[in-house]
């Protein structure tokens, strides 16, 4: 009787965990992977664009992040969910069709750690696609990185303005390939331990891939920011990918800044809406049109940047004299306003108006990013008490404007995890 019972509950033990198996497999089997990574917008201190005709710029990574979850689906499609254009919200693309558009067999043969840009015809293809520029660079770096192999869902949000001046298109872009490269494991320094630890936990502490994979991200968001940009200088994409403060130009890249000062930045956002593409191309055309007129203020407002850094140097060497600081600065906040307001032709009435309000509180401000409306940055003094910068605030409000006090220089592009799920 004992060993009746014992070889059918034996045998019921072994269908139990013979199916329970065989679930775990198939689940296993199913389970796809989630990557959820999340990257930083950027203040432009000094040098916006001058930066795009080669010359000096100052820039910080900003607290408010762009998100990204990046998943793989079973379903061919490249599936597109963007709740912060109202006007799209989500849209599937079959891979399918995506392989059958005029040049994508070139784009096939692009190799994923060679980052190169978009050609004409496949620019050309996607844009009778898609109108919307941010589309069009998910499009084609999903088409070049993942070359059509996989079904995968995307979504983004973000706690940036659009379109206002703090890079929301970098981090948008940062965000896209960092997921894009590692759900589908591409990785420039062959799978290095810190990437592939990275890719395989969810909340690791060192959540930062390796510095030959933030290299392969900087240059493919820099592709995408081309497409939405047309000639970007670059600082965008770096500052989001390797985050805290950094210096940059065309020609030799970023430069990490090992310490800022302690300053203090109020943000205004001037709601006014502009395309960074267009306020590049106007301020590039001019360079064309008056190079006399016009190269002559790129090299001042370079010579800005560089006499900034010297004043942070100057505060580090010289007993952190915050006061000294704080008198160049605000000369050069003006100046840089001035500048790109006056002869570059990207200033608004909006920004004048920020400028004057925050002069009345003794404060100085300038444009940030393209400019034409988008923000200003307003450098706070040392001693500015909570109640002025409450009540300057309401004075920017009555204006219709949001201002808000900046936390700068936090980290760059995270993995904020790497997980399998079941569909
Ligand atoms: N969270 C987001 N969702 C959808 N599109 C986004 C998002 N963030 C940025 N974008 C894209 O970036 C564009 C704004 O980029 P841009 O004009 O360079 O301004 P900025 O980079 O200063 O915010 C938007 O029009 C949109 O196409
Ligand atoms: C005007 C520019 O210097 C910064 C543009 O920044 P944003 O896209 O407005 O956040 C252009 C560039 O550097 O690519
Ligand atoms: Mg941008």
């Amino acid at each position: 009787m004992w060993l009746v019972w014992f070889v059918f509950n034996s045998s019921l033990s072994f269908n139990l965990i013979f199916q329970v198996g065989i679930l775990d497999f198939c689940k296993i089997f199913y389970s796809m992977k989630q990557i959820k990574v999340s990257a930083p917008g950027k203040v432009i201190l000094f040098g916006e664009h001058a930066v795009v005709l080669g010359k000096t710029s100052i820039a910080t990574a900003l607290s408010l992040r762009t998100n990204a979850t990046v998943e793989q689906i079973e379903e061919p499609v490249l599936h597109i969910l963007l709740p912060d254009l109202k006007d799209f919200g989500e849209r599937k693309y079959s891979l399918s069709d995506l392989s059958k558009l005029n040049s994508y067999n070139s784009i096939n043969e692009i190799d994923c750690f060679v980052p190169r840009e978009c050609n004409a015809e496949f620019l050309d293809a996607l844009s009778q696609l898609e109108s919307i520029k941010g589309i069009q660079s998910v499009l084609f770096l999903f088409s070049v990185l993942s070359k059509l192999k996989h079904g995968i869902k995307i979504h983004f949000s973000s706690n940036l303005p659009m379109g206002a001046g703090l890079g929301s298109s970098a981090s948008f872009n940062v965000c896209l390939v960092t997921g894009i490269l590692s759900l589908f494991e591409i990785y420039a320094c062959g799978g290095c331990d810190q990437c592939k630890k990275i890719n395989s936990s969810s909340g690791t502490t060192n959540n930062v891939p390796c510095s030959k994979q933030l290299e392969l991200i900087n240059q493919w968001s820099l592709q995408g920011e081309k497409i939405m940009h047309g000639t970007p200088s670059g600082i965008d994409n770096a500052v989001s990918t390797y985050g805290s403060a950094l210096t940059f130009t065309r020609k030799d890249g970023f430069k990490n800044l090992e310490r800022i000062p302690p300053l203090r930045l109020l943000i205004t956002d001037t709601r006014v809406s502009r395309s960074t593409k267009v306020l590049v191309e106007n301020v590039i055309n001019r360079h064309k049109q008056y190079p006399s007129l016009i190269e002559p203020v790129a090299v001042l407002i370079d010579t800005i940047s560089k006499e900034c850094l010297q004043a942070f140097d100057q505060y580090f060497n010289d007993h952190n004299d915050i006061n000294q600081l704080q008198k160049t600065i605000e000369l050069m906040i003006d100046m840089n306003h001035s500048l790109l307001s006056g002869c570059f032709g990207v200033g608004h009435s909006t920004l004048d108006m920020i400028a004057s309000v925050s002069k009345r509180f003794d404060l100085h401000s300038k444009l940030t990013g393209a400019g034409g409306g988008g923000c200003a940055i307003t450098l706070l003094k040392p001693s500015t008490d909570s109640e002025t910068v409450n009540n300057l605030k309401s004075a920017l409000k009555e204006h219709g404007f949001e201002s808000w006090e900046a936390t700068i220089g936090g980290q760059g592009v995270i993995i904020e995890s790497s997980t399998n799920s079941s569909n």
